[in-house]
Formats: structure tokens, sequence, C-alpha cells
């Protein structure tokens, strides 16, 4: 079992940016035969060693490896986001942690669809139009397409992008309406209240602020009177309650299922469902003067997702190709409505209900949410092209504890990717490199079987991997990139101790000890790469053909929780034409 590589080390930044590595990466030559290693926990599987699994998301993420009769279902989704304005980090911030859990399921070999896309219908689309001299069509197809170029920038390799003009959705939405009318739960009535126009919903007076201002726009609420259809959502106050009860899981973190149980505790009121001062939506079904509002169009967007374009537009249809979904990724601002309107909605419609909803927090700015309405908001790319999509996806999922509240500051920005990234996993790559081509003449050949038993290193880089693989699997995405983190600092003291550039002095026996150690860094090396790839997956396959491997193997790799045999061995034969060990800064 040997592979044989020939490297061109690139000076220390390409390490951390994607168009300066595809730039002036030089040509490698890879041959390898069903490399096994020494981690149990992490195996690159040679039946899943053909297909090419895309980082890029300029197409929709196919993964053609995976016997999809067999595998597990994993289906997720960020909200759909609103197209009054352009993307910013907060709505970055929800897709790329999904994205993260999307891949870190593929490793676990499941058949994951992960959901995203825009809700484009409403009065702010409409008048955002208007105000830019465009038709609401045109307006949405320009933002909808900003929000696709931002999840290529951030390497989101979603499966399904759903835009609720699509025709295949507004056709499950009205089906789904007709079968809740069906069921009894929608009326029509008179409504009068204060309405928030950035929140599109009538508020209670006790949630607002002084001058009746929305606490979370801090505009003013307008006195607003109109004839709506409602749905029956009070029916549903002790299903919810029981199914909260039995299921406390539904909600998380857990923190949050507290909140939930008491908005229905204190009393579910019904919602209106349409609107008839707005042109721009679906209209009702047998009522062409309204149309449907946001929560009974959007929603439906995670079911009509579903939908290929060439199937039938049907409930049924849809259903059968991954309902429910296993978890809705959502920020704390509409956990309401996917905690309580949302299962009301599906249960009056007889349909399964999510497994899981999570509200992460928020990212802020001097202390408030950012948003596209207070206009406080970051934005991506910029930071994209400045810092790269790997140091943008590991800041946030890394330095914002997933369900808390964050701020950005650019000065920790640069420190945390500097230390993490570039000065603990970058230098521990480059001085393993370096030392091999100073040292062995760019080729070494160990059986790592061998060199890692017994070794102290290996035991605590498996009990490491597994804590991520654990953290990971509760959505902790923070602590799943610390247990990482924790291999690259092991990695490092275990060279320094060692010195192994000391023991290839004296030669001899003191020679192959020398090699054990390297082989067993660059094995740890890997296991980062595989370990790091669900939130840094282009730094991570960058990684990964620098140990010697095919993108081929890295998109093939999988996290699987097997039994070693003891007859595993590894000979690494490493050629390296020119190596260049810098410390690693990115400024
Ligand atoms: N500051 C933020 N922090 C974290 N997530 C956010 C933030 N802002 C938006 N999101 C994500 O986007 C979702 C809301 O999408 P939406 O398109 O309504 O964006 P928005 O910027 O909050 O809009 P608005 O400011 O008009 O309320 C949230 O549930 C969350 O998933």
């Amino acid at each position: 079992m040997a592979c044989r590589v020939q490297h061109s080390m690139q000076n220390s930044l390409w390490f951390l940016s994607s168009s300066r590595f595809y730039s002036t990466i030089q040509s490698q030559n890879v041959r390898s035969k069903n490399p096994k290693y020494f981690c149990k926990k992490l195996l690159s599987s040679s039946s899943f060693s053909k297909g090419v699994r895309h980082c890029s998301a300029t197409a929709s993420y196919t993964d053609a490896n995976i016997n999809h009769s067999n595998a597990e279902s994993f289906v997720l989704t960020t909200p759909l986001y609103y197209v009054n304005a352009p993307p910013h980090m907060g709505s970055a911030y929800t897709t790329i942690a999904a994205d993260a859990i999307a891949r870190f399921q593929r490793l676990l070999r499941k058949k994951v669809i992960f959901i995203t896309g825009t809700d484009e219908h409403g009065e702010k689309i409409a008048g955002a139009a208007a105000a830019n001299g465009s038709s609401p069509r045109e307006h949405c197809d320009s933002v909808s397409q900003a929000y696709k170029l931002l999840w290529r920038d951030l390497d989101i390799a979603y499966d399904k992008f759903i835009r609720t003009t699509d025709s295949k959705h507004e056709a499950l939405v009205k089906e789904f309406y007709s079968k809740v009318l069906a069921n009894g739960d929608i009326y029509r009535a008179d409504y009068e209240g204060l309405y928030c126009v950035n929140c599109e919903e009538y508020k209670d007076e006790k949630e607002l602020l002084e001058n009746n201002c929305c606490p979370m726009h801090l505009k003013p609420c307008v006195r607003r009177k109109e004839d709506n259809y409602f749905f029956a959502l009070s029916k549903y106050q002790k299903r919810l309650e029981d199914t909260l009860t039995e299921n406390p899981d539904f909600v998380q973190p857990s923190f949050r299922l507290n909140e939930v149980q008491g908005w229905i505790k204190s009393g579910l009121r019904d919602f209106s469902i349409s609107r008839a001062s707005v042109d721009w939506g679906i209209a009702v079904p047998n009522d062409d003067k309204q149309t449907i509002y946001v929560w009974f169009d959007a929603l439906l967007g995670y079911i009509s997702a579903l939908l290929d374009d060439k199937e039938k537009p049907n409930l049924q249809t849809a259903i059968s190709s991954g309902w429910p979904a296993s978890l809705h990724l959502i920020g704390k601002d509409i956990l309401r409505f996917h905690a309580v309107y949302w299962p009301a909605m599906l249960m009056s419609a007889g349909l399964s209900l999510p497994k899981m909803v999570f509200g992460h927090g928020f990212l802020t700015k001097d202390g408030l949410k950012m948003g596209k309405s207070l206009g406080n908001t970051l934005e991506p790319t910029d930071l994209v092209h400045r810092f790269g999509s790997d140091a943008v996806r590991y800041f946030f999922l890394k330095e914002v504890e997933f369900g808390s509240d964050g701020d950005y500051s650019e000065d920790r920005f640069i420190n945390i990717i500097n230390a993490h990234l570039a000065n603990t996993i970058g230098n521990l790559l480059n001085r393993t490199l370096g030392l091999l081509k100073k040292n062995c003449q760019s080729t070494l050949a160990t059986d790592s079987a061998i060199a890692a038993e017994g070794n102290a290193l290996k035991d605590t880089v498996e009990k490491l991997a597994e804590k991520a693989r654990k953290h990971y699997e509760n959505l902790e995405l923070s602590s799943a990139c610390e247990a990482v983190l924790e291999i690259g600092n092991a990695g490092n003291v275990y060279i320094d101790g060692q010195a192994p550039w000391s023991l290839f002095k004296q030669g001899g026996s003191a020679f192959e000890t020398a090699a054990k150690d390297l082989v067993i860094v660059l094995e740890a090396l890997r296991i980062i790469a595989i370990a790091l790839s669900p939130i840094t997956p282009s730094l991570c396959l960058r990684i990964y053909t620098q140990l010697g491997y095919s993108e081929d193997q890295f998109n093939a790799v999988t996290w699987v929780a097997l039994s070693l045999s003891l007859s595993l061995s590894l000979s690494l034969s490493l050629s390296l034409s020119a190596c260049r060990c810098a410390r690693v800064h990115m400024l």
C-alpha cells in the first residue's frame, strides 16, 4: 500500500487563500492504492473512491457515491431568505452553519438533502422593486442570484435552492391551503391592530417599545384594519403542548424550549394568513382579491424544494422525496413561526413534523441584531475577497458559540485565523513536510501501523477525533473546531518533544525513530484535514493534496466508526520537489 507524491509547496500565503491557491499550485502526481490509516474513526473507503464531490456550489450538490437506497437520510434547511435586500453576514452565518452540518452528515455517509432558497413575495419586495425602478420579478431574480453567488463564494454545497416564485412552489402552497381549509382551520374575519411593515406582521401592544416601536426594527408600527383569512392556531394549543412534552429535543438549543413552551402556555391566537392590500404574492384559492401571507407561503418552500423540476408538483410527490426534514436551522427571530405556527399548520394538513428546530443566536453590531431592515450589516463578499472563504467560515463557526449571540471585530478575526489556522495547523504541515524534504531526500517509506503502535500521539488524536465527532453530532460546532485544533496543538507539542531534526542528524536507529515520528504527525494532519473539512472545506482539500492524496480521494473520504483490523499498515512514500518551511502568517 504505497502512496507516491510530488509536491510543490507554495509560500505560506496560499495556505489561507483559495484564489491564490488555485492560481499558483503546481502540478501534482499522485498514485495510491486503497490507503488505510491508524485512526479507526476516519477511513478513506475504496468503495467510495470513484465520484467527485464538489466543494463549490455553482451546481447543486449531488452525492453520486452513496448508495442512496441504503443510506439514512438527513434533510436540513436554512430559512428562505427574504429578498428585500442583498444577503449579509447574518444570512451567511446560518447558511455556513448548515453547510458545515451537511458536510459532516455526508462524512457519516448519510443521504443529505441540504435546502436553502429565497422568500420572494410581499409588500416589502414590491416596494423595494418600485424604489429601484424594476418589476418585482426582475428585483427577485437579481437578489436571488446575489444569494447564489455568495453561496458559491462561501463554498456552500447546497442540494436544493427553492424560490417561492417557482411555479411548483405555488402549486404546493395552494394544495396545502386547500387541505387546511378542508380541515376547517381557515376562516375569514376582520382584524385591526398595530402592524410592523418590516416584520410584516401584527404585533401585540405589550411587546412593543415606546411609541409603538417594533423591538427588532426600532420603527413605529402602524394601525391597520383588514379583512383577512385566518388560521385557527388556537385549536392546536393542546397538541402542541403535548408534542413538546413528548419530544423535548424538538426545539434546540434546549434553553429555547422554555421560551417556546412559554409562548404556547400564554395562549395561542389565530393568525392572519392572507393580505388584501398586497398584489405580489400567491392568490388565495377561490379569492383572487387576497394573496397568501408569508408563513403559509415561505414555510412550504421546505417541502416544495424536494420536488424535481420534472416531477408533478403535488404534496404527495414532494413528501415522498424526503419529508419530514431532520433539521430546520434558523435564527431565533423566527423561532415562534417554526416551532409553533409551522407544526400546527402541518398537523392541520395531516403531515409529519420536522424532527428538530434549532434557533441560533444573532450576529450583532453594537449590541443590535445585524439585519437588512436596520441596515447595520457586515458585507460577507468583502470578507471573503480579503481573507478567503475558509477564514470566514472558521471564524464565525469557531468564535460564535452556536446558539448564542456574537459580535464581530476585525482585530479578533485576524488574530484567531492567524493563531488557529496559520500558526497551529499551517505551521504543523509546513514544518513536517519541510523536515521530510531536508532529511529524507523527500522520500519516506514507513509502516504506520508499526510506527503508531503504543504511541501516545495516536491515542490523543483518536480521542480528539471522536470528541469532534460527538460535538458535530450535537451541533456544537465551536467545540468541534476546538477538538480539531487540539489535534494540531498535540502534533506541534509532539514534534517539539521528539525533536526529529536532531534525531535525523544522529543517524542509525535515531533516524528511523524520527521517520516514524513524521509519519505519525502526517497521519494526524490527514485526520485534521478530514475532521475540519465540514468547517473549512477548501483549506482541508489543500492539506489533503499536500499530503499526497487526490481530490477524488478527499471527496470520497468518510467518517465511520468501524473497528480496525490489526493487519492495517501504511507505507507512505513522499517525494517533495520543492518545500519551503515558513512560519505562516496571513497578513
Ligand atoms: N444578525 C443575524 N445573525 C444571525 N442570523 C441572522 C442575522 N440576520 C439574519 N439572519 C438569518 O437570516 C434569517 C432571517 O432572514 P431575513 O431574510 O429575514 O433577514 P434579516 O436581515 O433578518 O431581515 P430583516 O432585517 O429585514 O428582518 C434569520 O432567521 C437568520 O437565519
